[in-house]
């Protein structure tokens, strides 16, 4: 049962437009590369917003119509309206109709951003992440409210795209989940793009204007800036979509965060016996990525078709922020392995310090965090390209690898996960150009 399009958020207003405007920043940051350090004389003419979009859509819509077509190939009925439960096994839907679940109910309602009191979004001046996809143009200055991975992201293409962007997050790091060094380089990495990076700061007042908006910000040493902005980004974190779901028909309540916890996370089963839950609608340790609920919704169709499912291990789930620098991470940071009692062995290499990395010239690092003498606990990296560079790491943590394991194997010359290689080489005690702390 679908209200709007298969593919949910992720396809239609999150994963998948946003990355595909963000290569178009890569593209556009690449003019301004070429010009600067390889003496290419090219300069950026304009950036058409309209063919961008289409572009853009047209990714999304292909995509969306592979969902639909694989739908159907699996004989999957799609029911459209919006979806209510009546009783543990019954379902009603807007559009006319009952339904009985033979099986199982799936529930994977997802979530919708987070505004706040007295700021409502207008789609123009105060906008969400959904907004800001649909927006007649591209604004000349930018203020994001939030330094997760939606602000960030945000913050990085309206930069590239020659916007002047100031980004805000209350808490004293940008991504404050990630490791401390991770939001240390990304936050450096920003502001030398121009970002003005506020962290520990907070938005005390927004007047909307005409044309825009005017914030004061009080910065993390309590001094009030005045910011005006052709537009406010609202991104804040997002919330479980569960009204009108009918949850108490069937016998569920949400936590007091508004999720629908399972009570047997092996089977992502509630309370209610054959009622699963997936996906943003889950609380912690599901993570909100897209990848993390095709894993959750994998499973839950093999338990319910009575297939063997490999448990979940969200502690090995990447986590990716697609913004320039990129960021990628799996495992525990530094601070969770201590706080967890780890005896931690760290190691960090700048990617400048292998050629590709000085190819690149956009600096970056690698920071390994391991059990001394037992396995890698966490990987995470800043950079070009990381977002593709992880998945070797979320191997080695998933399969428990110890950093001598690692460094058997011979990673291709010249490659920026060389970096990755030869960190693990120094741990191993084996270093080629660092010696082992
Ligand atoms: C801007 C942005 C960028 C993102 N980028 C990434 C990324 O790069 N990588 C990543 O891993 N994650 C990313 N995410 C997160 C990702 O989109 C979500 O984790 C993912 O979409 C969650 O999937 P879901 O199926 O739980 O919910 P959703 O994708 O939200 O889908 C829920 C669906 O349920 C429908 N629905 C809701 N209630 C009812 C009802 N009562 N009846 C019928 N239908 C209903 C909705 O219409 C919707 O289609 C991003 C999110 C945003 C907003
Ligand atoms: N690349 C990706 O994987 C990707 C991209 C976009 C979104 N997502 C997912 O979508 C979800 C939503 O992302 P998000 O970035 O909106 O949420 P988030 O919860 O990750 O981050 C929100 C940030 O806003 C800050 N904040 C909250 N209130 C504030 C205030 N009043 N002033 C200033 N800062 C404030 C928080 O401290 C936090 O850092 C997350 O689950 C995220 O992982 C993932």
């Amino acid at each position: 049962m679908e209200r709007d399009k298969v593919g949910g958020t992720c396809l239609h207003r999150g994963c998948i437009p946003s990355k595909a405007m963000l290569h178009a920043a890569e593209l556009v940051d690449g003019i301004a590369e070429a010009r600067e350090r390889w003496g290419v004389k090219a300069t950026l003419e304009s950036v058409d917003w309209p063919a961008l979009v289409a572009t853009r859509d047209d990714i999304v819509s292909r995509n969306h119509k592979g969902v639909e077509g694989q739908l159907s190939h699996a004989g999957v009925q799609v029911v459209r309206g919006s979806a209510q439960l009546t009783g543990p096994r019954n379902v009603r839907v807007t559009s006319g109709g009952t339904f009985t679940a033979r099986r199982g109910v799936v529930l994977a309602t997802g979530s919708r951003p987070r505004t706040l009191p007295g700021l409502p979004p207008d789609g123009n001046r105060v906008v969400t992440s959904d907004d800001a996809l649909f927006a007649a143009g591209l604004p000349t200055s930018v203020l994001v409210l939030g330094g997760g991975a939606i602000g960030v992201e945000y913050a990085s293409f309206h930069r590239s795209m020659g916007a002047e962007v100031t980004l805000v997050e209350a808490a004293d790091r940008l991504l404050p989940l990630e490791d401390l060094d991770v939001s240390r380089h990304l936050a450096r990495g920003l502001k030398r793009r121009g970002i003005d990076v506020q962290v520990g700061a907070r938005l005390m007042e927004a007047t909307v204007l005409d044309d825009g908006v005017r914030a004061q910000v009080r910065t993390s040493r309590g001094e009030i800036r005045t910011v005006e902005v052709a537009r406010l980004l609202v991104a804040v974190g997002r919330a479980p979509v569960t009204d009108g779901l009918g949850l108490a028909a069937a016998g569920l309540t949400t936590d007091e965060r508004g999720f629908v916890a399972p009570a047997d996370w092996s089977r992502l089963e509630t309370s209610v016996p054959g009622i699963h839950v997936v996906g943003d609608l889950l609380p912690p340790p599901s993570p909100g990525l897209a990848h993390a609920s095709f894993a959750e919704g994998m499973l839950v169709a093999e338990t319910l078709a009575g297939l063997p499912s490999p448990p979940l291990d969200y502690a090995a789930v990447p986590r990716v922020t697609y913004s320039s620098p990129q960021t990628a991470s799996v495992g525990l940071t530094e601070a969770g392995a201590r706080e967890r009692d780890h005896d931690v062995m760290i190691n960090t290499m700048p990617l400048t310090a292998v050629a590709k990395g000085m190819v690149h010239g956009q600096g970056g690092v690698v920071k390994v965090v391991a059990a001394r003498g037992g396995p890698v606990l966490g990987v995470h990296l800043v950079g070009p390209n990381v977002s593709e560079m992880i998945a070797e790491s979320q191997l080695i943590v998933g399969w428990d690898a110890e950093p001598s394991d690692v460094a058997r194997h011979i990673h291709a010359h010249p490659t920026l996960s060389e970096a990755v290689g030869e960190t693990f080489l120094t741990l191993a005690g084996r270093g080629l150009h660092q010696q082992q702390s």
